[in-house]
Protein backbone atom coordinates (compact mmCIF):
# COMPACT_ATOMS: atom_id res chain seq x y z
CA UNK A 1 0.00 0.00 0.00
CA UNK A 2 1.18 3.82 -0.73
CA UNK A 3 2.03 5.41 2.24
CA UNK A 4 1.55 8.80 0.92
CA UNK A 5 3.14 11.82 1.31
CA UNK A 6 4.94 13.47 4.32
CA UNK A 7 6.76 16.79 3.94
CA UNK A 8 9.92 18.06 5.80
CA UNK A 9 9.98 22.09 6.65
CA UNK A 10 13.01 23.13 7.62
CA UNK A 11 13.17 26.18 10.09
CA UNK A 12 16.19 25.45 12.29
CA UNK A 13 18.24 28.67 10.81
CA UNK A 14 19.62 31.49 12.41
CA UNK A 15 19.03 34.29 9.42
CA UNK A 16 22.54 35.82 9.26
CA UNK A 17 21.70 37.44 6.43
CA UNK A 18 18.39 39.10 7.80
CA UNK A 19 20.19 40.44 10.91
CA UNK A 20 17.30 40.46 13.24
CA UNK A 21 18.05 39.50 16.79
CA UNK A 22 15.42 36.86 16.56
CA UNK A 23 15.38 34.43 13.73
CA UNK A 24 13.86 35.08 10.96
CA UNK A 25 11.34 32.02 10.69
CA UNK A 26 9.95 33.24 14.37
CA UNK A 27 9.63 36.68 12.81
CA UNK A 28 5.74 38.18 13.10
CA UNK A 29 3.80 38.78 9.96
CA UNK A 30 0.02 39.70 10.96
CA UNK A 31 1.13 38.77 14.44
CA UNK A 32 1.71 35.47 13.28
CA UNK A 33 5.25 33.70 12.97
CA UNK A 34 6.09 33.01 9.95
CA UNK A 35 7.22 29.62 10.52
CA UNK A 36 3.01 29.25 11.54
CA UNK A 37 1.58 30.70 8.04
CA UNK A 38 3.91 27.97 5.97
CA UNK A 39 2.92 25.13 8.14
CA UNK A 40 -0.37 25.94 7.44
CA UNK A 41 -0.74 25.65 3.85
CA UNK A 42 0.89 22.18 4.02
CA UNK A 43 -1.56 21.28 6.86
CA UNK A 44 -4.48 21.95 4.63
CA UNK A 45 -3.33 19.68 2.09
CA UNK A 46 -5.23 15.92 2.68
CA UNK A 47 -2.98 14.68 0.66
CA UNK A 48 0.09 15.40 2.78
CA UNK A 49 -0.32 12.24 6.36
CA UNK A 50 3.15 13.56 7.55
CA UNK A 51 4.33 16.70 8.39
CA UNK A 52 7.49 16.92 10.39
CA UNK A 53 9.09 20.65 11.44
CA UNK A 54 12.49 20.44 12.11
CA UNK A 55 13.93 23.24 14.53
CA UNK A 56 16.62 24.38 16.43
CA UNK A 57 17.47 22.16 19.78
CA UNK A 58 16.92 25.04 21.61
CA UNK A 59 13.56 26.10 19.99
CA UNK A 60 11.55 23.10 19.98
CA UNK A 61 9.58 23.91 22.97
CA UNK A 62 8.61 27.10 22.16
CA UNK A 63 7.65 25.78 18.49
CA UNK A 64 5.34 22.98 20.35
CA UNK A 65 3.87 25.98 22.21
CA UNK A 66 2.83 28.11 18.71
CA UNK A 67 1.96 24.67 17.01
CA UNK A 68 -0.56 23.50 20.00
CA UNK A 69 -1.67 27.54 20.04
CA UNK A 70 -2.24 27.31 16.28
CA UNK A 71 -4.34 24.35 16.84
CA UNK A 72 -1.74 22.32 14.25
CA UNK A 73 -0.83 19.47 17.43
CA UNK A 74 -2.61 16.77 15.62
CA UNK A 75 -0.87 17.65 12.04
CA UNK A 76 2.79 18.67 13.14
CA UNK A 77 5.89 17.23 14.86
CA UNK A 78 8.84 18.59 15.73
CA UNK A 79 12.17 18.01 15.73
CA UNK A 80 15.74 19.02 16.29
CA UNK A 81 17.90 20.25 13.26
CA UNK A 82 21.39 20.29 12.72
CA UNK A 83 24.33 22.82 12.00
CA UNK A 84 23.40 23.04 7.93
CA UNK A 85 20.52 22.92 6.16
CA UNK A 86 21.10 19.46 4.78
CA UNK A 87 21.69 18.56 8.41
CA UNK A 88 18.49 19.66 9.35
CA UNK A 89 16.81 18.41 6.11
CA UNK A 90 18.39 14.85 6.84
CA UNK A 91 16.71 14.53 10.44
CA UNK A 92 13.72 15.49 9.09
CA UNK A 93 13.83 12.80 6.36
CA UNK A 94 15.00 10.01 8.74
CA UNK A 95 11.42 10.76 11.02
CA UNK A 96 9.13 10.20 8.32
CA UNK A 97 7.45 6.78 7.32
CA UNK A 98 6.00 7.99 3.98
CA UNK A 99 6.71 6.43 0.58
CA UNK A 100 7.12 10.40 -1.00
CA UNK A 101 8.46 13.73 0.70
CA UNK A 102 8.49 17.17 -0.05
CA UNK A 103 11.07 19.29 1.46
CA UNK A 104 9.86 22.69 2.09
CA UNK A 105 11.73 26.39 3.66
CA UNK A 106 9.90 27.43 6.55
CA UNK A 107 10.65 31.03 5.55
CA UNK A 108 8.49 30.63 2.16
CA UNK A 109 5.37 31.41 3.72
CA UNK A 110 3.91 32.29 0.26
CA UNK A 111 3.90 28.79 -1.23
CA UNK A 112 0.14 27.63 -2.50
CA UNK A 113 -1.84 24.33 -3.11
CA UNK A 114 -1.56 24.29 -6.28
CA UNK A 115 2.51 24.81 -6.43
CA UNK A 116 2.60 21.93 -4.13
CA UNK A 117 0.41 19.82 -5.63
CA UNK A 118 2.00 20.45 -9.11
CA UNK A 119 5.06 19.63 -7.83
CA UNK A 120 3.78 15.92 -5.98
CA UNK A 121 2.26 14.86 -9.35
CA UNK A 122 5.63 15.73 -11.63
CA UNK A 123 7.35 13.99 -8.89
CA UNK A 124 5.07 10.68 -9.29
CA UNK A 125 5.74 10.94 -12.79
CA UNK A 126 9.38 11.11 -12.78
CA UNK A 127 11.06 10.52 -9.82
CA UNK A 128 11.73 14.07 -8.55
CA UNK A 129 10.23 17.69 -8.75
CA UNK A 130 11.60 21.22 -7.95
CA UNK A 131 9.11 24.71 -8.13
CA UNK A 132 11.27 27.32 -10.14
CA UNK A 133 10.94 30.37 -12.00
CA UNK A 134 12.83 31.26 -14.96
CA UNK A 135 15.23 33.65 -14.42
CA UNK A 136 14.06 37.67 -15.54
CA UNK A 137 17.80 39.56 -15.05
CA UNK A 138 20.66 38.78 -17.17
CA UNK A 139 23.11 36.45 -15.37
CA UNK A 140 26.84 37.06 -15.38
CA UNK A 141 29.92 35.48 -14.47
CA UNK A 142 32.19 37.37 -12.17
CA UNK A 143 35.91 36.71 -10.78
CA UNK A 144 37.51 37.96 -7.59
CA UNK A 145 38.60 41.03 -9.14
CA UNK A 146 34.95 41.70 -10.13
CA UNK A 147 35.71 41.59 -14.47
CA UNK A 148 33.16 39.73 -16.14
CA UNK A 149 34.29 35.82 -17.38
CA UNK A 150 30.98 34.77 -18.86
CA UNK A 151 27.28 35.62 -19.60
CA UNK A 152 25.34 32.14 -19.90
CA UNK A 153 22.03 32.12 -22.00
CA UNK A 154 19.91 33.05 -19.76
CA UNK A 155 16.99 31.05 -21.84
CA UNK A 156 18.33 27.64 -19.75
CA UNK A 157 18.34 29.55 -16.45
CA UNK A 158 16.06 28.85 -13.66
CA UNK A 159 15.90 30.04 -10.08
CA UNK A 160 14.94 27.29 -7.58
CA UNK A 161 12.98 27.16 -4.93
CA UNK A 162 11.39 24.94 -3.00
CA UNK A 163 9.33 22.88 -2.39
CA UNK A 164 11.80 19.86 -3.50
CA UNK A 165 9.81 16.65 -4.01
CA UNK A 166 11.26 13.11 -3.91
CA UNK A 167 11.01 9.19 -3.49
CA UNK A 168 11.69 9.07 0.21
CA UNK A 169 13.84 6.17 0.47
CA UNK A 170 15.95 7.44 -3.12
CA UNK A 171 16.63 11.28 -1.20
CA UNK A 172 17.46 9.30 2.00
CA UNK A 173 20.38 7.38 -0.02
CA UNK A 174 21.28 10.60 -1.67
CA UNK A 175 21.55 12.38 1.57
CA UNK A 176 23.58 9.32 3.01
CA UNK A 177 26.24 9.20 0.05
CA UNK A 178 26.46 13.25 0.25
CA UNK A 179 27.52 12.38 3.67
CA UNK A 180 29.80 9.91 3.23
CA UNK A 181 31.64 12.26 0.72
CA UNK A 182 31.42 15.54 2.88
CA UNK A 183 29.71 16.99 -0.34
CA UNK A 184 27.76 20.19 0.99
CA UNK A 185 24.84 21.13 -1.72
CA UNK A 186 22.55 24.50 -1.22
CA UNK A 187 19.64 22.22 -2.51
CA UNK A 188 18.02 18.77 -1.90
CA UNK A 189 18.07 18.68 -5.88
CA UNK A 190 21.64 19.00 -6.19
CA UNK A 191 22.02 15.82 -4.10
CA UNK A 192 19.52 13.70 -5.96
CA UNK A 193 21.47 14.98 -9.25
CA UNK A 194 24.64 13.96 -8.09
CA UNK A 195 23.58 10.24 -7.64
CA UNK A 196 22.19 10.50 -11.44
CA UNK A 197 18.48 11.30 -10.29
CA UNK A 198 16.70 13.39 -13.17
CA UNK A 199 14.86 16.18 -11.53
CA UNK A 200 11.37 18.02 -13.42
CA UNK A 201 11.35 21.80 -13.47
CA UNK A 202 7.69 22.64 -12.67
CA UNK A 203 6.93 26.27 -12.98
CA UNK A 204 6.20 28.36 -9.75
CA UNK A 205 5.58 32.20 -9.13
CA UNK A 206 7.69 35.12 -8.51
CA UNK A 207 5.93 35.60 -5.13
CA UNK A 208 7.31 32.05 -3.69
CA UNK A 209 10.39 34.08 -2.01
CA UNK A 210 12.18 33.04 0.40
CA UNK A 211 12.71 35.28 3.28
CA UNK A 212 16.45 36.07 3.25
CA UNK A 213 17.39 39.70 3.46
CA UNK A 214 15.29 42.71 5.10
CA UNK A 215 13.93 44.12 2.18
CA UNK A 216 11.99 40.51 1.76
CA UNK A 217 10.00 41.13 4.90
CA UNK A 218 9.01 44.46 3.48
CA UNK A 219 7.55 42.40 0.11
CA UNK A 220 5.79 39.90 2.85
CA UNK A 221 3.69 42.56 4.44
CA UNK A 222 2.87 43.92 0.91
CA UNK A 223 2.04 40.37 -0.39
CA UNK A 224 -0.04 39.79 2.94
CA UNK A 225 -2.07 43.14 2.41
CA UNK A 226 -0.97 44.57 5.70
CA UNK A 227 1.26 45.71 7.74
CA UNK A 228 4.77 43.76 9.31
N1 LIG B 1 21.09 24.69 10.00
C1 LIG B 1 20.03 25.11 9.30
C2 LIG B 1 20.11 26.19 8.38
C3 LIG B 1 18.98 26.58 7.70
N2 LIG B 1 17.80 25.95 7.91
C4 LIG B 1 16.57 26.41 7.25
O1 LIG B 1 16.71 26.39 5.86
C5 LIG B 1 15.88 27.38 5.27
C6 LIG B 1 16.60 28.17 4.19
O2 LIG B 1 17.85 28.61 4.67
P1 LIG B 1 18.36 30.12 4.78
O3 LIG B 1 17.47 31.08 4.14
O4 LIG B 1 19.79 30.10 4.37
O5 LIG B 1 18.23 30.33 6.36
P2 LIG B 1 19.33 30.67 7.41
O6 LIG B 1 20.39 29.64 7.41
O7 LIG B 1 18.57 30.88 8.66
O8 LIG B 1 19.86 32.08 6.88
P3 LIG B 1 21.35 32.61 6.75
O9 LIG B 1 22.01 31.73 5.71
O10 LIG B 1 21.20 34.02 6.30
O11 LIG B 1 21.98 32.48 8.11
C7 LIG B 1 15.38 28.27 6.42
O12 LIG B 1 14.01 27.99 6.64
C8 LIG B 1 16.25 27.87 7.58
O13 LIG B 1 15.62 27.98 8.85
C9 LIG B 1 17.74 24.87 8.81
O14 LIG B 1 16.67 24.30 9.01
N3 LIG B 1 18.86 24.46 9.47
C1 LIG C 1 16.75 25.49 -0.98
C2 LIG C 1 16.72 26.90 -1.48
O1 LIG C 1 15.72 27.64 -0.84
C3 LIG C 1 16.40 26.90 -2.96
O2 LIG C 1 16.42 28.19 -3.43
C4 LIG C 1 18.03 27.59 -1.29
O3 LIG C 1 19.01 27.00 -2.10
C5 LIG C 1 18.48 27.67 0.11
O4 LIG C 1 19.76 28.26 0.10
P1 LIG C 1 20.30 29.22 1.19
O5 LIG C 1 21.78 29.26 0.96
O6 LIG C 1 19.97 28.55 2.47
O7 LIG C 1 19.67 30.53 0.98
Amino acid sequence: MDKGWGVVIVAAGRGTRMGTTESKQFLLLQDKPVFIHTLEVFAALDEISEIVLVTGAADVERCLDWVKEYRLESRVRVIPGGKERQHSVQEGLKALQTDWVLVHDGVRPFVDRKQITGCMEAAMSGGAAVLAVPVKDTIKQVNAEGIVTATPDRSSLWSIQTPQAFRLSSLLLAYESAARDGFLGTDDAMLAERQGMSVQVVEGSYTNIKLTTPEDLEYAAFLLGGEK
